[in-house]
């Protein structure tokens, strides 16, 4: 399918909009004003106190404006000389500007209060996202739609402003209108009927007119999808050269017609019925208006109101078409709003299903696991969701403390996945891991994971200083200048770092001012650092020296000789000369272990490891 002709999910809520009837928007109405009342409420009570308050106070003020206003009229139309009227008429005028001018100041107070309640809400909401997405397990990241629903939850993020501030300016909305309607009643209860005359078909005819609307921006998002696409393809320099060489011209601008020609006759047809709805209402609220002019003149004749009060209804009448069109426009926008937000909620419900479950993580309560004596894989499995195959298949091994443990096997045998298997990263689909003899989470994930320290084969370039990145390693210590410096002198890091512009305070990242970009070799060496500064019992290096020079990957395979008998070592490499020391070599296949030994006992044993050692010595002695 073309790209412009997919639906795009940042579109969601607009879709939503102009699909749904007036019936659907008001039944979701009240469960999404609960959610905008419940984020602003847990961003900030006192700011959301202070906006209700207020607008609520404003409220009140508008409906004794108007009952100033009928006072004013009732004076201005009485009998006597004008003076006397004017004189009579100036109390409740008074009241009238002090009112205007109180509500203009809580105009202004709910601007503020809203001001900084809605960057709180941002805050709120964002950090409850990064919650999430850094808990969930990493299983997680392998869910395609994982990753598709936390781009939309991101856009989520922003939605919760908007539904926000649209709920807060539907409640000063409804306050209005609610407030016209008090006044009236006060006034006369028969006017409460010129008033749902004035209002009610007006406002349907509003929401039918914004569904409409919402249709017609849609079909012309379609038409700039389609513009955007193949303005590329005809202007960009990218596709100049082929379009020329293969004489697309032609092809492409036809497209351009047919599409372009398909598209604008659909937004016409959709113009012509906004253009029929908006005049049907506006012919509608022409009529309400009428009936309501026809109504007060019915009522004045009877004798039922006063001319004051009549002449009040008209100005109320006004004021609620106002607060009318306000509440409309709102109602519209915390539908559209909420339903991004929504994908932000269907998001955090989502990746709640990938937390951990309370009995893997450690506690205060639990005993730690403590110097590891014996780490045991027995009859581990795992397979990747979307393949048919394990990439760990029923595998066990033993591992004895102090010991230098090697994994060995061609590209895709598995080694990596039983060292995040190991490292407590990916939870097995089969088979356990025991460490001293008890399961991973009898001690607690989270706990062995601080006991073990990983050198990931795609590790992560952290954007912090030389120093943090090696610091990291052991986040919860106090960063100590000496151990960071030891741990980058074993992976051979320590005259590199001292090179950089600004030594171990130098910036790895050159998206900011002053920063350095590092070789792959030079990353390498830095993530090695990380992991020897967290002095855990259990070291996992993941092809470690794939892209060190000789001289560092030998200091390298040092510093690791030097744990050898002290603390354990797990090494994947496909340099075999590097791990001839180790005290056991496992050998994998397609996931499962086909040999184990020395590399002595290995070299005499015909196998894999014999064929794959002696052809890479070759390429040496050649
Ligand atoms: N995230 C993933 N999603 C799906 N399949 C994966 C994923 N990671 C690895 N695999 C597959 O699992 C199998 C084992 O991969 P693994 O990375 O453990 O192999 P490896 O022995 O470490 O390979 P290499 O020597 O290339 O580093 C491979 O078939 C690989 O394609």
């Amino acid at each position: 399918m073309l790209p412009e002709f997919r639906p795009s999910w940042w579109e969601t809520g607009l879709r939503a909009r102009a699909d749904a009837g007036i019936a659907g928007v008001f039944a979701e109405l009240p469960g999404l004003i609960r959610k905008a009342v419940r984020v602003a409420w847990g961003a900030d009570r006192l700011r959301t106190g202070v906006v209700t308050a207020t607008t609520a106070c404003s409220g009140v003020l508008a409906a004794f404006g108007l009952l100033a206003t009928q006072r004013v009229l009732i004076e201005l139309f009485a009998g006597g000389p004008t003076p006397d009227r004017v004189r009579a008429a100036l109390p409740a005028l008074a009241w009238l500007a002090g009112a205007t001018a109180l509500r203009g100041a809580l105009g202004m107070a709910v601007g503020y209060a809203l001001n900084g309640l809605t960057p709180r809400v941002h805050l709120v909401v964002e950090r409850e996202l990064f919650e999430h997405t850094t808990a969930v397990e990493l299983r997680a990241f392998d869910d395609d739609g994982f990753a598709e629903g936390m781009e939309r939850a991101t856009r989520g993020t922003e939605a919760a402003i908007e539904l926000v501030q649209n709920t807060m300016n539907l409640f000063a909305g409804l306050v209005s209108l609610l407030a016209v309607a008090i006044a009236v009643v006060t006034i006369h209860p028969l006017l409460l009927v010129a008033l749902l005359v004035a209002t009610v078909p007006t406002g349907y005819a509003a929401l039918r007119a914004g569904h409409v609307r919402f249709r017609s921006y849609l079909a012309s998002s379609t038409r700039r999808r389609r513009q955007w696409v193949l303005q590329r393809l005809m202007a960009e320099r990218k596709s100049a050269a082929e379009l020329r060489s293969y004489g697309l011209r032609g092809f492409l601008l036809r497209l351009y017609d047919q599409v372009m020609g398909a598209q604008i006759g659909e937004e016409l047809r959709v113009a012509q019925r906004v253009t029929a709805t908006t005049s049907v209402g506006a012919a509608i609220g022409g009529f309400a208006l009428a009936g309501v002019y026809a109504l007060l003149g019915l009522l004045l004749l009877d004798g039922q109101i006063p001319l004051a009060a009549a002449a009040t209804c008209v100005i109320a009448v006004q004021a609620a078409q106002r607060a009318l069109a306000l509440v409309t426009f709102q109602v519209d926008r915390v539908y559209a709003s909420g339903q991004f937000f929504n994908e932000y909620v269907r998001f955090l419900e989502n990746a709640t299903g990938y937390l951990p479950s309370p009995s893997d993580e450690g506690g205060a309560d639990r005993p730690g696991p403590g110097e590891l004596s014996e780490l045991t894989v027995r009859g581990v499995s795992f397979r990747y969701p979307d393949r048919d195959r394990p990439a760990v298949d029923e595998l066990t091994l033993t591992i004895r403390a102090g010991q230098t443990i090697a994994l060995v096997g061609e590209n895709g045998s598995g080694k990596s996945t039983l060292a995040a298997i190991i490292a407590g990263l990916r939870a097995p689909t089969g088979g356990e891991l025991l460490w001293n003899s008890r399961p991973y989470a009898a001690w607690g994930t989270d706990e062995v994971r601080r006991h073990i320290a990983v050198a990931l084969q795609d590790h992560h370039q952290w954007p912090f200083s030389a120093a943090t990145n090696i610091a990291m390693g052991d986040i919860d210590a106090t960063a100590d200048q000496d151990l960071i410096e030891s741990a980058a002198r074993k992976a051979a890091a320590h005259d590199m770092i001292l090179e950089l512009p600004h030594g171990y305070d130098t910036l790895l990242d050159r998206t900011f001012k002053e920063g350095q970009d590092l070789s792959g070799g030079q990353w390498q060496r830095i993530t090695a650092a990380r992991a020897f500064l967290r002095d855990a019992p259990l070291l996992i290096m993941d092809e470690p020296s794939s892209a060190l020079d000789p001289r560092a990957e030998d200091a390298l395979f040092q510093a690791l000789r030097g744990r050898q008998g002290t603390r354990t070592t797990i090494l994947i490499t496909h340099r075999l000369a590097n791990i001839t020391h180790a005290d056991q070599i496992f050998v994998l296949e397609h996931g499962a272990l086909i040999q184990a030994g020395t590399h002595r006992e290995l070299m005499a044993a015909d196998g894999t490891y014999r064929q794959l050692f002696t052809l890479q010595a070759a390429g040496y002695q050649s």
